[in-house]
């Protein structure tokens, strides 16, 4: 059985916004990535798995129970940490702790010290007076804090420094060893890369791929770095049909889909020196299909 199961989910706000569609399913033990530009649907989708609201069409479902009627069951057990940190700012973080401790009918509460140690988070302290960062931690001990078996994060290190993001990506990976399964947003592409197994991309409400890293990286669009014999010539290339990523001097970035005759042909034209295919950043493979490249 897969740990969660997205079919078809569809919540319209109107005017293109919302998601449309949606289908993905996230296997046990997997660490998957779920990536978009701002405004393409991410948050919304995690509140449909949150049980937040119901799924104008299609559903979702967790261990085989639905997100919606099952909320307050999977809620429970379901390690969460929500893109907004709405905290309640009067209590201390210890205080907050112990609430969700017995709302969750921990006995345990080892993990706490633990993840406090881990993150360098003062627990004393009111929860107004912490910085951004710091209810961003609190929110972290919150989500796993009971040892649960799915995880779903909604930008977990938006507000952490570059040390705590470390802190965090070790964490995932200690968590994927032990089997668990994890769901987060993000916009960093350096702690996808190190901890996701699969990714999904959002684009304007619709899923626009759900690969594997390994399969994004062998996509069907090659990099080629063409050195021509002078400036000019690297700037009259720029000015053909063929999708220019970047120029500087003589030498100019490529992108090329599936067939490399064209590019060829068009370069018989020109003094060409060298031709190199260079490997993609998974970064410029993320931002071909956020939709940031030209022509
Ligand atoms: N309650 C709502 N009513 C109307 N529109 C909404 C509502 N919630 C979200 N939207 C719209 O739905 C779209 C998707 O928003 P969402 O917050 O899911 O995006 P996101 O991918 O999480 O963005 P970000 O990366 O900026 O956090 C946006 O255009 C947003 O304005």
């Amino acid at each position: 059985m897969n740990s969660i199961d997205v079919t078809g989910l569809t919540c319209d706000y109107g005017h293109g916004h919302g998601i449309f569609d949606l289908t993905f399913s996230v296997n046990a033990g997997e660490v998957f990535g779920f990536l978009g530009p701002n405004a393409s649907g991410k948050t919304t989708t995690i509140r449909h798995l949150m049980g937040f609201a119901r799924p104008a069409s299609g559903s979702c479902q967790i261990e085989g129970r639905d997100c919606f009627t099952s909320a307050s069951v999977i809620q429970q057990t379901l390690g969460y940490l929500p893109g907004d940190i709405a905290l309640f700012p009067e209590m201390s973080g210890k205080a907050f702790v112990s609430f969700l401790a017995r709302y969750r009918g921990m006995k345990n509460r080892g993990r706490v010290k633990e993840l406090t140690d881990r993150f360098e988070l003062d627990l004393k302290q009111p929860i107004r007076r912490m910085s951004k960062g710091d209810r961003q931690k609190l929110a972290l001990v919150c989500a796993f804090m009971h040892d649960p078996s799915i995880v779903i994060l909604d930008e977990p290190t938006a507000s952490l420094d570059l040390l705590m993001q470390h802190a965090f990506i070790d964490l995932i990976l200690e968590e994927k060893k032990k089997g668990k399964t994890i769901l987060m947003s993000s916009h960093r592409f350096s702690e996808v890369e190190k901890t996701c197994d699969r990714i999904g991309i959002l684009k304007k409400g619709h899923l626009a791929t759900v690969s594997s890293l390994e399969d994004l990286r062998k996509t069907e669009r090659r990099v080629y770095l063409v050195t021509l014999d002078n400036e000019e010539a690297a700037q009259a290339l720029c000015r053909e049909n063929i999708t220019v990523l970047e120029r500087e001097g003589r030498i100019v970035k490529i992108a090329v889909y599936r067939d490399l005759r064209s590019l060829l042909s068009i370069l018989t034209n020109y003094p060409v020196s060298t031709l190199d295919n260079v490997g993609q950043t998974l970064e410029e493979v993320f931002l071909h299909y956020y939709g940031g490249e030209n022509k």
